[in-house]
Parts: structure tokens; C-alpha cells; sequence
């Protein structure tokens, strides 16, 4: 950079210009638009669900270059039928509840939302085959509480090993968990799922889409092989999925694509609100402390001095905090 540019202009480019008429004017009144919610994304098409049919849509012109993701609730226009060939418009994408984000790292250059109006994030982790990466699941569960999803762990692959030594590095976080295996019960698992959304992420090989597949089993033709919602031939998903639950019991949304998330955007603040008890403890804190290990006076440190906060979760927080600052692998 010559400096010629000044922040100031940036910022200014950054910014959309401003419009010259009211943008009511501009749009088309979209009384006739149906509600609909995106399950998948390819290649700038959607497939929506709309009154449980599946309708191809792409974008509207209004839109721009507002992304569309999965779980995003939409008011469509144009064909709504869902017969072959046939092609809808997304109008708008309504006020999301929550978002999954992720920064900008060296696999995408562009900080993205991931999907949105998921409440859970599930965390699928083997016991072993491969074994447990405790950065990933910490890094996974800073991208649930900095979205304002709750976590959950779900520890697959139960026959191979014991999932106490895992267990005892979350509980003081009070994350919750479920442990499975192929073939097992998943009565504990469904209870966790029932009612709400969800996104599964998970490495390669966790057993993730044995998962999914026992819990919708018309999800894939082939475990992993095949995309279910697009009917696609022979090719893997990298792209997210929603899929409902039997009996509506539910929806998840498959993210086999996600396998790290970027975590530079989160604020210790948003982090810390996920722990209300210690949030409290930080009211005192000097301005701007980010509540780490090497800050001084930060009241947490004082309430594990005075014994009222368990140093256990303190430093568990601290593990989440810095994970934020750590690269992914
Ligand atoms: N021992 C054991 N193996 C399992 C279990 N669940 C899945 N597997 C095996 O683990 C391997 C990976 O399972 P997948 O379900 O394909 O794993 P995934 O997480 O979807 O992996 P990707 O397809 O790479 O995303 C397969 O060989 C499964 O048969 C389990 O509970 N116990
Ligand atoms: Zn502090």
C-alpha cells in the first residue's frame, strides 16, 4: 500500500453507496411470495422446502450478492410447484435467529456465515479410530457459544474405548453429551435433538454419517456416497444439508464440507455471556481486559482466589479463550 488510500476511504469503499430513491420504490411489491427454507445450496441454486416440497430457486435481483444459506427461512416468488425443470425466486431472506460463522482462514479467504437458525451445534467426536482432538472440539465449541447455540457432544465409536478421559476435560464446562455407538440406542440422542434444529460437525471417519444415517434412514442410498437431498449420483456432499427428523421430530443439518472453523472474528465478551456465572465475576474487571491468563486484576483470578469460582472451569474458559487465537491444525 503507497498510502494514498486513507482509512477513512476504506472505509468509505467498504460501505454500500447510498441510494438515490427510496429502495420501496425500486421493488416490486411481493405480496404473492410463499415461505419457504433452504436445505441445500449448489452452485448458486437452492433447494427450498416449501410446505414439505422440494422447490429449486435461485436468487432474486433485489438481493444482490446477500448470501443465502442453509436454514435460512425465505419468501419466494415465481414457480413453486417443484415440477422438473421448474425454477422459483428467492425474494428475501427473513431476520436469521442465529448464525455460524467462520473467519476467513488459509482453506477460504472470505469470513462466511455457515448456516443459519440452528440452536445446537453437535460436536461428533470418536472415542477413538480417530482419536479425540480436544482443539477441534474446542474450537467447535467456541463457534457454537460465539453463534448463541448450545453445544452438545456426541462421543461415537463407544465399543473401542472409554469415554471418561474425554469427558473429564468438558465437565467442568458443563457441555453436554451423549455417547453412542453403530448399531446402538439412540434414544438418548434423539431426546437431545427433539424439537429444535442442529448442526452436525464432525472430522472425517467419526462415524458422522452413520449417525445421520441411522437417525433418518433415507438420508444417504450409501453412507457418506451419496446426497440424498439433491439425489445426485455417485458424489459426496460438501456442501451443507438439512433433513427432517422422523415423525418431525426435528431437523439436522449435515455440514459434511465443515471440518474447521476460523474463529479470529469472536469477542472474549460474546464468549464469556455463554458462562454467566463467570461473566458475572468479570463486572469489575479493568477496561478492555479480554479475561486471559496474562491479564492483570481480572476478576476472574480474584474469584478463584476468594473460592468462589472453580479454577477447573476458569481454566477451561481460558483453554476456550486462546483457542480462538490458535491456528486450526
Ligand atoms: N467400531 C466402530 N466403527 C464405527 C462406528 N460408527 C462408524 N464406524 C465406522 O467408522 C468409519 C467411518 O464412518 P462414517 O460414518 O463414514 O464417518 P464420517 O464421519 O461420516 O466420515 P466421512 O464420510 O469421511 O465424513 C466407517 O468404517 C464406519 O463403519 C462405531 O460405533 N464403532
Ligand atoms: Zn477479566
Amino acid at each position: 500500500m503507497t498510502g494514498r488510500y486513507s482509512d477513512h476511504d476504506v472505509e468509505h469503499y467498504d460501505r454500500p453507496r447510498r441510494r438515490t430513491r427510496p429502495r420501496t420504490k425500486e421493488r416490486p411489491a411481493y405480496d404473492d411470495a410463499v415461505d419457504g427454507v433452504v436445505v441445500t445450496v449448489d452452485r448458486g441454486r437452492f433447494t427450498l422446502l416449501i410446505d414439505g416440497q422440494k422447490v429449486m430457486a435461485m436468487k432474486a435481483r433485489p438481493l444482490g450478492r446477500k448470501g443465502v444459506v442453509v436454514g435460512d427461512r425465505v419468501r419466494v416468488v415465481g414457480d413453486t410447484s417443484g415440477d422438473e425443470g421448474s425454477l422459483a425466486r428467492i425474494v428475501e431472506v427473513r431476520e436469521r435467529v442465529t448464525t455460524l460463522r467462520r473467519t476467513a482462514d488459509d482453506d477460504d479467504p472470505v469470513e462466511r456465515v455457515i448456516v443459519s437458525n440452528a440452536e445446537q451445534l453437535v460436536v461428533v467426536t470418536a472415542l477413538a479410530d480417530p482419536d479425540p482432538q480436544p482443539r477441534l472440539i474446542d474450537r467447535a465449541l467456541v463457534a457454537a457459544y460465539d453463534a448463541g447455540m448450545q453445544p452438545l457432544l456426541v462421543l461415537t465409536k463407544a465399543d473401542l474405548a472409554d469415554p471418561e478421559t474425554l469427558l473429564s476435560t468438558y465437565r467442568s464446562l458443563g457441555v453436554p453429551w451423549v455417547v453412542t455407538q453403530r448399531g446402538g440406542d439412540l434414544t438418548e440422542v434423539r431426546e437431545r435433538l427433539h424439537g429444535r434444529t442442529s448442526v452436525l460437525v464432525g472430522s472425517s471417519g467419526v462415524g458422522k454419517s452413520t449417525l445421520v444415517n441411522a437417525l433418518v434412514p433415507t438420508a444417504y442410498r450409501d453412507v457418506g456416497v451419496v446426497n440424498a437431498v439433491t439425489g445426485r449420483g455417485r458424489h459426496t456432499s460438501t456442501s451443507a444439508f438439512m433433513l427432517e427428523l422422523p415423525d418431525g421430530a426435528g431437523w439436522i443439518i449435515d455440514t459434511p464440507g465443515i471440518r474447521s472453523f476460523g474463529l479470529a472474528h469472536v469477542q472474549p465478551e460474546r464468549l464469556i455471556e455463554a458462562f454467566p456465572d463467570l461473566d458475572e465475576m468479570t463486572e469489575d474487571c479493568p477496561r478492555g481486559c479480554t479475561h486471559g491468563t496474562d491479564e492483570p486484576e481480572c476478576g476472574l483470578d480474584e474469584a478463584v482466589e476468594a473460592g468462589t469460582a472453580d479454577p477447573d472451569r476458569v481454566a477451561s474458559f481460558r483453554r476456550l479463550l486462546a483457542a480462538r487465537s490458535e491456528p486450526a491444525y
